[in-house]
């Protein structure tokens, strides 16, 4: 009795579960993200990663993530300011310790968008995600999807969609995790997600509204 009452406690404290969204460059994450951002205001926050990549049109600096230089960055990874880092397509990725805190500090579900090199990085930590991965319907979907797009160049688009074979494999691998979800359809892959989510948004609604 004291027991259950106790881990109760201490998970309530610990506020709601992040979510790792995961997959092949391509497969939806942004999208989907972007989705339960606009949908639930003041249930998700971000964390907003850096990279040393150039910003996309449209993309800003500090929202879509903090675009830094090599020096900075790696001088930021050697202060020990980040919980996971990696390399991507020849640029350096990472989720700043300062990012998840800000969100954690708001008790918002923070939405970790990270390759698997991160998710499995973020495993040795306590951060306790649902680990969610965004399956493309078929590579020559994500192709279609990625050349539509008109983010990458020819040799960046390669590059991801290499990644992208060499991730659907792991993927398979059990216990890495919670759900796939194919984004066939974007409203079906959106309302799998919710489902999957559904626990950790009702936990933050209940707190806002008491
Ligand atoms: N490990 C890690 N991966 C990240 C991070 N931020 C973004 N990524 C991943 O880096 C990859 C490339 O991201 P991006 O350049 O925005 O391209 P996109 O996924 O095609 O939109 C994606 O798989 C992201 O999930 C991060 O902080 N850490
Ligand atoms: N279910 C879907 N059907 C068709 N196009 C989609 C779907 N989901 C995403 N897209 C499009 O595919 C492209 C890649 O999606 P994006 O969210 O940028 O992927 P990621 O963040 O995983 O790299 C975008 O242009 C997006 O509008």
């Amino acid at each position: 009795m004291f027991m259950r009452y106790f881990s109760r406690l201490v998970s309530a404290m610990a506020g709601p579960r992040p979510v790792v969204l995961s997959g092949p460059s391509g497969a939806g994450k942004s999208t989907l993200a972007k989705k339960l951002l606009e949908e639930y205001k003041g249930i998700f926050g971000f964390s907003v990663s850096h990279t040393t990549r150039n910003p996309r049109s449209g993309e800003e600096n500090g929202k879509d993530y903090h675009y830094v230089t090599r020096e900075v960055m790696q001088d930021s990874i050697d202060k020990g300011e980040f919980i996971e880092s990696a390399v991507f397509s020849g640029n350096m990725y990472g989720t700043s310790k300062a990012s998840v805190q800000a969100v954690k500090d708001k008790n918002l579900i923070c939405i970790l968008d990270i390759d698997m090199q991160g998710v499995r990085a973020v495993k040795t930590t306590d951060l306790n995600p649902i680990y969610v991965y965004i399956q493309p319907p078929s590579l020559t979907i994500l192709e279609k999807r990625l050349r539509d797009r008109k983010t990458e160049s020819e040799e960046s688009l390669q590059k991801r969609l290499e990644a992208a074979q060499v991730d659907m494999e792991i993927c398979k691998e059990p216990g890495i995790f919670d759900i796939i979800i194919v984004n066939d359809d974007l409203d079906n892959a959106y309302a799998k997600l919710k489902q999957a989510l559904i626990e950790e948004i009702e936990k933050v609604q209940k707190i806002n509204s008491s």
